[in-house]
C-alpha cells in the first residue's frame, strides 16, 4: 500500500510500504494511484514528492506476482498519469530505485537522491525487459549508448554515476525526503513541459545503425542463448527510431514475448533460489535462524597454491587480516610476489582500496596461534591433510574453527584428527577462489552448528554464495560432474567426438564444453583421483579394461594422461594448442586417430550419435545424481544444487540450474530417457532413475517448490 500525508503545508507526500523493498504489488500500485489523485485534486497541495517507507524507494514490480493472475492498477498508465501531472512530482530515492521503480522514478518530474542509494533497471537478469516506459524514457534522458549499457547488462549504478549520466537532478548526504521536500516547494508553479521525459527526443546520434548492429553483436555473444538481453537491443532501437507511443507498442509487444517464456520463469525462480540458499538447515536440525555464528576477525590460510592464494586474496578482500602460512621456501617467495598482484588488480577492478599489512606470511604453523579460524589449502592428499590437522589442533586456540578446502576427501576423517571435531566443516572454493562466486560448506557428522554458521556468514562477508552440503566423496557439486564426465567419455567410445560434445553443451549455453573445460582445468588433476582410488590401471585388456567393481568405465582419460596430454598446460589434450598453456583449441587429427584405434581395439563399432542424445546422457544423469544427493538429504533443496551448478559450474542462468531445468523438461520424461538409457547401458547403474525422482512423479510431478514436502531424508549422512 501507499501512505499519504501532506507536509510543509502545500507538499503531498506519499510513501510507498511494501516490506521489505516496497515492491509495487498490485496494492502498492492502487495506493499510488489513488494517492496521487488525491494530490492532484487538493488545491492546497502545489506539489508532490514520492518516497519508500524504510529508507528504501522501491525494489521494483512485486516478481511473486508474475507468476499469478495480474490484478490492480497497470504500471504503465500509473507512471504516464504521474508524467502528466499538472504539479511537480518529485521522487525521493534512498536505499534502492531498481526496475519499475527506477521507471516510476523516471515518469517523476524530478528525481533527488541519497548518495548511498543504488539505481538501475535490472529486468533483464529476471528474464525480462524493463516494459513500464523504461526502455523508452531511460535513452530519451540519457542517450542511446548509455542507455543501452545499462538495460542488457541490468547493472546497478551508485547515486554518483546515475548523477554524472543525468538520471538525477541532485543527491544529497542529508535526509533525501526533507530534501526533497523543500525542493518540491522550491519549484512550485514552474512550467513542467521540459520536465516530461516521454516528450523528449533521443539524442542524434551520426550511426545508428552500426551502433545497434555492434550492441546486438555484443549481447549476443554474451547472451549464450539467452534472449532477453536481445530484445532489450530491439526495444532501445524503437526509442531511437520511433516516437514515444509507438516505442511504448513496441516494448509492449517484445514484453509479451519474454512474459511467459521459460527463460523468465528460470531467472525468476533463480532469483528467489538464490535467497533461498541463504536460509540452510541441516538433517540435525541446525539452521540458519537458529544457530549464531562466531565472530571471525583474524583467519590464516595452511598452503599458499594457486587456491591457497584465491582464498588470501578473498579474505583480506572482506576485510580480514590473514596469516599466510607456507612451509615450502620457494612456494612461500612466489606467494609473496602474486598475492599482493592479485590484490592489486583486484583492487583496480573493484575500485575499491586493500591495507597492504592485512597479509602476514609464515613459514611455519606455529604462526596461527591467535587466529579465529584457518582454512587449509594443502595438496589433495589425505596423509597430508591428516597431519595438518593433527598440528592445528595443537596449535590453534581450543575454539578456533578449522576448515578444510578439501574437494573430495572426508570431512569426518579429518575432523577425527583433531580434539575439538565439532569444530571442523569444509569450506570448498572453487578456483580462481578470489573470482568463483561459488563455495560449499561442508558439514560433517559432528560439526556443529555455530560452526556452519560462521562458516557459511564467512563466505557471505567474501561475496560468495555459501551453500551447506552434506559429507560425501565430491560433495554435491563434484559428485554429480563426476557422472556427467563419465557419459562424455562414454559417448567418445560409442562414435562421438569432442567436438560434437562440447558443441551440443556449449549450444545449451554453458561456457565451454566438457573436453574444452577438462582441458583448461587439466586431465591430470581426475586421473591422480582415479589412480589413488585404484581406477587407472590401463594394463587391463579385453574387457575388464572398460569395466571397474562391475560397472562401464571409460580408460579413455587415464590413456590421454599417459600421453603426457594433460590438456591446454602442456598444449594437448583433447585438443591442440599452438604451444603449451595455449589457450586456442583446435582440432586435433591425433585424437581422431586415437579414438578411432581404441574404438577398433575394444570391438566398439562407431554409431551416429546427435544433439540430443548428447544433452540427455550428459545432463539427465547429472540431475538424477542431484535427485540421489537430495535423497540423502546431502543437499537440503533443489535451490541449492541449482545455485551450485550456476555459480560453480557455469550451468546457463537463464535455465534454472539442473533441478529447475528437470521440473520444466518434465520428471516424467527424465525417467523415461533416463529407463531407456539405462536398459541400453545396463552397466551404468547410475543411468537408473533415483528413488526420490520416481516418488515424485508417482505424486504427479509437483512443482520445483513443492518438492521438499516429498523429500525424506531417510538416509540422512548425519
Ligand atoms: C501476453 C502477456 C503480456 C504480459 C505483459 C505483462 C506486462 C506486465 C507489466 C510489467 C511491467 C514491468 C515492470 C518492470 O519493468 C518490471 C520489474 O520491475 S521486475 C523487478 C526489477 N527489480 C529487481 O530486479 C530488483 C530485485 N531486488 C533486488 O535486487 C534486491 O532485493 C534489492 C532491492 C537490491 C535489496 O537487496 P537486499 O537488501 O540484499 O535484500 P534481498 O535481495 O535479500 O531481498 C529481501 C527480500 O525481498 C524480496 N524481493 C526483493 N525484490 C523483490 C521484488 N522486486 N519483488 C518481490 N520480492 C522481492 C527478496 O526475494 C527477499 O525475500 P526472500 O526471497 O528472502 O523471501
Amino acid at each position: 500500500m501507499a501512505q499519504y500525508r501532506r507536509v510543509s503545508g502545500s507538499v503531498g507526500l506519499i510513501t510507498l510500504q511494501n516490506p521489505p523493498v516496497n515492491a509495487l504489488s498490485a496494492s502498492v500500485r492502487q495506493g499510488i494511484v489513488d494517492s496521487v489523485k488525491r494530490a492532484l485534486g487538493d488545491q492546497k497541495v502545489k506539489s508532490v514528492v514520492i518516497c519508500g517507507q524504510n529508507g528504501v524507494f522501491c525494489g521494483g514490480a512485486d516478481i511473486r506476482e508474475f507468476g499469478r493472475q495480474m490484478s490492480g492498477p497497470p504500471l504503465v498508465p500509473m507512471i504516464h498519469d504521474i508524467e502528466a501531472a499538472n504539479k511537480p512530482v518529485v521522487a525521493a530515492i534512498e536505499g534502492s530505485a531498481l526496475g519499475g521503480g527506477l521507471e516510476l522514478a523516471l515518469g517523476c518530474h524530478y528525481r533527488i537522491s541519497h548518495s548511498k542509494a543504488k539505481l538501475g533497471l535490472p529486468e533483464v537478469t529476471l528474464g525480462l525487459l524493463p516494459a513500464a516506459g523504461g526502455t523508452q524514457r531511460l535513452p530519451r534522458l540519457i542517450g542511446v549508448p548509455a542507455a543501452l549499457n545499462l538495460i542488457t547488462t541490468g547493472r546497478h549504478v551508485t547515486a554518483a554515476e546515475a548523477l554524472q549520466l543525468g538520471i538525477l537532478d541532485h543527491v544529497t548526504e542529508h535526509n533525501t525526503v526533507d530534501v526533497a521536500v523543500k525542493f518540491a516547494l522550491s519549484v512550485t508553479g514552474e512550467s513542467l513541459d521540459g520536465r516530461r521525459i516521454s516528450s523528449f527526443s533521443c539524442a542524434p546520434l551520426s550511426d545508428l545503425d552500426s551502433l545497434f548492429e555492434e550492441a546486438m553483436l555484443k549481447v549476443r555473444g554474451a547472451a549464450r542463448g539467452a534472449i532477453a538481453p536481445v530484445a532489450c537491443v530491439q526495444a532501445v532501437r524503437a526509442a531511437a527510431t520511433l516516437p514515444y507511443a509507438q516505442g511504448m507498442e513496441r516494448e509492449k509487444e517484445l514484453m509479451a514475448t519474454l512474459f511467459h517464456s521459460g527463460q523468465a520463469r528460470a531467472l525468476q525462480y533463480f532469483f528467489f533460489a538464490q535467497r533461498a540458499v541463504g536460509r540452510w538447515s541441516t538433517p540435525s536440525g541446525a539452521r540458519w535462524d537458529t544457530s549464531q555464528p562466531r565472530p571471525v576477525r583474524k583467519a590464516a590460510v595452511i598452503g599458499l597454491g594457486t587456491m591457497g592464494r584465491g582464498i588470501t586474496v578473498a579474505l583480506a578482500q572482506a576485510g580480514l587480516s590473514v596469516v599466510a602460512v607456507e612451509t615450502h621456501a620457494k612456494q612461500l617467495m612466489e606467494a609473496k610476489k602474486a598475492v599482493p598482484s592479485m590484490l592489486k588488480r583486484g583492487a583496480v577492478r573493484g575500485g575499491t582500496t586493500i591495507e597492504p599489512d592485512s597479509i602476514t606470511y609464515s613459514e611455519t604453523v606455529q604462526a596461527v596461534a591467535d587466529v579465529d579460524l584457518v582454512i587449509e589449502a594443502v595438496f589433495e592428499d589425505m596423509a597430508l591433510k591428516e597431519k595438518v590437522f593433527q598440528q592445528l589442533s595443537i596449535v590453534c586456540k581450543p575454539d578456533t574453527l578449522l576448515c578444510t578446502n578439501t574437494s573430495s576427501l572426508d570431512v569426518d576423517h579429518l575432523a577425527s584428527q583433531t580434539r575439538h571435531p565439532e569444530l571442523v566443516v569444509g569450506m570448498h572454493f572453487f578456483a580462481p577462489a578470489h573470482v568463483m562466486k561459488l563455495l560449499e560448506v561442508v558439514y560433517g557428522r559432528r560439526s556443529s552448528p555455530a560452526a556452519v554458521a560462521t562458516a557459511m556468514q564467512l563466505g557471505k562477508k567474501m561475496g560468495k554464495v555459501s551453500v551447506a552440503v552434506g559429507n560425501c566423496r565430491g560433495f554435491a557439486g563434484n559428485r554429480m560432474l563426476k557422472r556427467y564426465l563419465e557419459q562424455a567419455f562414454f559417448l567418445l567410445e560409442e562414435g562421438a567426438t569432442p567436438e560434437l560434445v562440447d558443441r551440443a553443451l556449449e549450444e545449451f549455453g554453458f561456457p565451454m564444453g566438457v573436453f574444452r573445460m577438462s582441458d583448461l582445468s587439466g586431465l591430470d588433476v581426475g586421473w591422480r583421483v582415479r589412480k589413488a582410488d585404484g581406477l587407472a590401471d590401463t594394463s587391463l585388456t579385453g574387457t575388464s579394461a572398460r569395466v571397474r567393481q562391475g560397472c562401464r568405465y571409460s580408460p579413455l582419460g587415464d590413456l590421454l594422461c599417459e600421453h603426457g596430454r594433460f590438456g591446454q598446460k602442456t598444449g594437448r589434450g583433447w585438443y591442440q594448442y599452438d604451444k603449451p598453456g595455449g589457450r586456442v583449441a583446435k582440432s586435433d587429427p591425433w585424437l581422431h586417430n586415437f579414438l578411432d584405434e581404441y574404438r577398433a581395439r575394444h570391438g566398439l563399432v562407431p554409431r551416429c550419435i546427435d544433439q540430443q542424445e548428447v544433452l540427455e546422457r550428459c545432463l539427465f544423469v547429472l540431475i538424477n545424481e542431484g535427485f540421489q544427493i537430495l535423497e540423502e538429504g546431502i543437499a537440503a533443496g533443489p535451490e541449492d544444487i541449482d545455485a551450485i551448478y550456476v555459480f560453480g559450474y557455469g550451468w546457463p542462468r537463464h535455465r534454472g540450474g539442473p533441478m529447475f531445468y528437470a521440473d520444466m523438461v518434465g520428471l516424467e520424461r527424465v525417467v523415461e530417457r533416463l529407463e531407456r538409457y539405462h536398459q541400453a547401458h545396463p552397466n551404468v547403474p547410475y543411468l537408473q532413475p533415483s528413488g526420490l525422482l520416481r516418488r515424485l512423479v508417482a505424486n504427479g510431478s509437483p512443482p520445483i517448490h513443492k518438492w521438499r514436502n516429498v523429500i525424506k531424508n531417510r538416509n540422512s549422512q548425519l
